[in-house]
């Protein structure tokens, strides 16, 4: 959760790689002439500042100092905090006559400071008082798996009960895939001139507590110069619905038809239905197997529920809609590949979702085909199987992953996670949202529905995958702060839905 507070609207945060950060690094060296000890000194001030400000009764810090600059960013922190006669105490992981260069300069400080050093973590204890931990073990530098002396000293932070300050990124955490393995358990996370993708991405959102930026002062021309990987939206990024005239009528809003439940799956197909009536869309039908109809008549009367036996059925029925939702509850049985089939080849935008992208990764229903005007959302399993590669790949590399299957598939890519990405012909977008009481069945229907409807109503496929992404987590949120996570339901998010879309 960034701390940035948002007035009105703002431009999307740039996300880079930790390579592009270090070419930041290096351009404000040789460009700004800002020597790196002085980069170090203001990354290391910034920390404190906010160690100081989020903590205002820490009266002792224990600073973990890996080996490269990130120690030193930890190096500078116990300096400054001897300086203010705050009893600190570092626990080098990485013997200091191992450093070098502007870390090695940052240890001398320390030490001309009088910050007491230790070598054994057994001589660290915070047993009583006030104490805040700080993680300057890794940083961008960090890859593979965590070596010794760093992972006894990671696991040492995560038992204590003391708060964390992450330095630039926990470690532990890759700082471009969001993947870990074990990894500090951080309260807060300062970074520096580059906001890293994997602070957003797999387990970063996790691992990092609040985030908070400082550009250490760097100058808007290094940033024209390295392209950012990543744009990352939120609620005061993001591109709203027009304003409704008064004079409006149903038919301006478009009219969406969902595709799916099967067999024992109605409530998948009525679910994303119901969303799409509560995002706005003037019209909703659902196409679903005729058991389906009396309950959707029942539930959400707005809703035209219409049987369909076979593909022939559903063709007269594919004239009306401007978007169709393929998908929920749809299975994958040959009642289920003709709809997709049949659907697929409409002039309708599309939005394909669970089994019509299970069927797609199958390769014997809508073979090869490539469309502008079309959103997948796959999570991370489907996404695997659209590839043909392992969920292992996916995690490895999600921004990857999501640029191929766009590639691929062409049109707009959703792939769900904590932090989702939306992959377009222009580009990648992050969206943190939602919570962990989001992980429960339905909650995939309900934004299949609400990305429909938001095309319905005109937006792009890509500012309707963005928005709907957003509200759709923001309306987890609001309903979970209502009534708890662990219970929360997908329905529960529907009153949110149709609050959070006016
Ligand atoms: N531009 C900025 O954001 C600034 C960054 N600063 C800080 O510098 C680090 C990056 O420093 P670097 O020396 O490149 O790497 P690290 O300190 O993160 O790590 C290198 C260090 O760690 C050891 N190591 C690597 N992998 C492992 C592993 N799997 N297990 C154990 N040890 C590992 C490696 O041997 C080195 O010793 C950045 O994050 C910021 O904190 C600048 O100070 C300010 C501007
Ligand atoms: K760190």
């Amino acid at each position: 959760m960034d701390s940035q507070t948002h007035t009105g609207a703002t431009a999307p945060q740039k996300l880079y790689t930790a390579a592009a950060v270090q070419e930041l690094d290096r351009l404000l060296i040789s460009q700004q002439q800002i020597p790196g000890l002085t980069l170090m000194k203001r990354a290391g001030r910034a920390a404190f500042d906010r160690l100081r400000a989020h903590w205002p009764e820490v009266n002792r810090i224990q600073v973990f100092c890996g080996g490269g600059n990130n120690g030193g960013d930890g190096y500078v922190i116990a300096g400054l905090a001897a300086q203010r006669k705050l009893p600190v105490v570092v626990y080098t992981a990485v013997s200091p006559e191992k450093l070098t260069g502007d870390a090695l300069e940052a240890y001398r400080f320390a030490e001309r400071e009088g910050a007491t050093m230790v070598s054994d973590l057994a001589e660290l204890s915070t047993a009583d008082g006030n104490a805040v931990l700080v993680d300057a073990l890794l940083g961008t530098g960090f890859s593979g798996e965590l070596r010794a002396p760093v992972d006894t000293a990671v696991a040492h932070i995560n038992a204590s009960a003391a708060p964390v300050l992450a330095v630039d990124i926990p470690s532990g955490l890759n700082a471009d895939s969001g993947a870990a393995g074990e990894a500090v358990q951080a309260d807060l996370t300062v970074t520096f001139i580059g906001r890293k993708t994997g602070l957003y991405l797999g387990r970063g959102p996790a691992l990092t507590g609040e985030v908070i930026f400082d550009d250490l002062s760097a100058s808007d021309t290094v940033y024209h110069k390295v392209p950012a990987h990543l744009h990352r939206f939120d609620g005061g990024s993001l591109e709203q619905l027009p304003v409704r005239a008064a004079d409006s009528y149903k038919n301006q809003f478009g009219h969406v038809m969902v595709v799916g439940g099967d067999h024992g799956y109605g409530g998948a197909a009525l679910m994303a239905s119901e969303a799409a009536a509560r995002a706005g869309a003037g019209l909703v039908s659902l196409a679903s197997r005729p058991e389906h109809v009396a309950a959707a008549l029942t539930r959400c009367p707005e809703v035209m529920a219409r049987p369909v036996v076979s593909g022939q059925e559903l063709e007269p029925l594919l004239e009306l809609p401007s978007v169709i939702a393929v998908g929920p509850g749809l299975g994958q049985s040959p009642w289920s590949e003709q709809l997709l089939a049949r659907a697929g080849r409409t002039e309708a935008a599309l939005v394909l979702d669970a089994d019509a992208l299970n069927i797609l990764a199958g390769g014997r229903v809508l073979a090869g085909v490539q469309r502008d005007d079309w959103v997948l959302t796959p999570h991370i399993g489907e996404a695997a199987r659209l590839l043909n590669t392992s969920k292992a790949e996916v995690v490895t590399d999600p921004v990857a992953a999501a640029r191929a299957i766009q590639q691929k598939f062409s049109g707009v890519v959703i792939l769900k996670g904590a932090g989702t990405l939306i992959a377009h012909a222009d580009g990648v977008d992050l969206i943190n949202s939602g919570n962990p009481g989001m992980a429960s069945g339905g909650m995939g229907d309900l934004l299949t529905g609400v990305i429909a409807a938001l095309i319905a109503q005109g937006m792009t496929l890509p500012a309707a995958a963005r928005l709907a992404v957003w509200l759709h987590g923001e309306a987890g949120n609001r309903a979970a702060a209502e009534g708890g996570q662990r219970g929360l339901l997908a329905t529960d998010l529907l009153s949110h839905i149709r609050r959070l879309v006016d």
